[in-house]
């Protein structure tokens, strides 16, 4: 893993990847967002903002996140080029057909929740976010979160079908098994727009899906450094971020690089 902005070498792999065709992807909370107690707190700083749409002006931008669309939408305060929910669940061009399959399963999971932690008085700190194609329950605001995250994982196994967990901040993320996830969303996002390279940034564990892609034409980088991640790059912290943007914007700049991505035909009047 290689410090992406204090590295000659991964200043020479940022300057290989701004070629025509770039696409710009990031994950939401922790990367975009500071992490906050309660997920409807969460906002995009008004700098990140300005800054990704300067972004866009040079790439397309897609956000792919674990939230849903609706949830996402409202707290960008920006029109992305492509936005991505539930982990790369939802919203990705070609996919809608299974995403029904997937709503339904969440609901059975969801129910099944619910008469457990009805049974066992859950502490009710524990709480589940229901994003239709995939649920995330959070335990951060639990009395005692240690003992909440062990009697959720154990819970979760007698769950039908068995969901596929990703761990993440104080939350399980609970998706249909052998369904999409936020990398094979961004290989799919890459293969209907044409994109010949895309940089990604995330801080989670379900961003390791992408990371692992491990594709020489995806640069792919984790905010903090990590051993465990198999991110090609980091920034050292997430405030870090703004400085990246920075960086990008100036580069695609000098490179005379234009937002590739065409524009909706506006709807004319009969
Ligand atoms: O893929 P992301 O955009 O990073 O979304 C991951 C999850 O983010 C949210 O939960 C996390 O952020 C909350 C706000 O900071 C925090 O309170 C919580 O503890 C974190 O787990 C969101 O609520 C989930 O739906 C996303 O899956």
């Amino acid at each position: 893993m290689i410090d992406l902005l204090h590295t000659p070498e991964a200043s020479r792999r940022l300057e290989s990847i701004i070629r025509p065709g770039l696409l710009c992807a990031f994950d939401f909370d922790g990367t975009l967002a500071p992490i906050v107690p309660q997920p409807h707190l969460a906002v995009l700083p008004a700098e990140l903002r300005a800054l990704l749409v300067q972004v866009s002006a040079h790439a397309p931008v897609a956000i792919i996140t674990g939230r849903s669309i609706d949830d996402i939408h409202h707290r960008l305060g920006f029109d992305p080029d492509f936005i991505v929910g539930n982990h790369g669940l939802e919203g990705v061009p070609g996919w809608e057909n299974t995403a029904a399959q997937h709503a339904e399963t969440c609901q059975r999971w969801k129910a099944e929740l619910e008469a457990a932690f009805a049974d066992m008085g859950a502490d009710p700190g524990i709480v589940i976010e229901d994003k239709r194609f995939s649920l995330s329950v959070h335990y951060r605001q639990a009395a005692n979160p240690g003992a909440a995250e062990q009697a959720l994982d154990r819970l979760f196994t007698r769950l039908h079908p068995i969901p596929r967990i990703v761990w993440g901040k104080m939350v399980f993320n609970l998706m249909p098994d052998n369904a999409g996830h936020k990398g094979t969303a961004l290989a799919q996002l890459m293969k209907v727009t044409g994109a010949s390279n895309a940089i990604y940034v995330g801080d989670d564990i379900t961003d390791e899906d992408v990371f692992r892609l491990r594709r020489p034409d995806v640069l792919s980088v984790r905010i903090e450094h990590s051993t465990e991640s198999a991110a090609e790059c980091y920034l050292d912290k997430p405030e870090d971020m703004a400085q990246l943007l920075g960086v990008l914007i100036e580069r695609m700049r000098a490179a005379g690089a234009a937002n590739w991505v065409q524009a909706p035909a506006p709807i004319t009047a009969a």
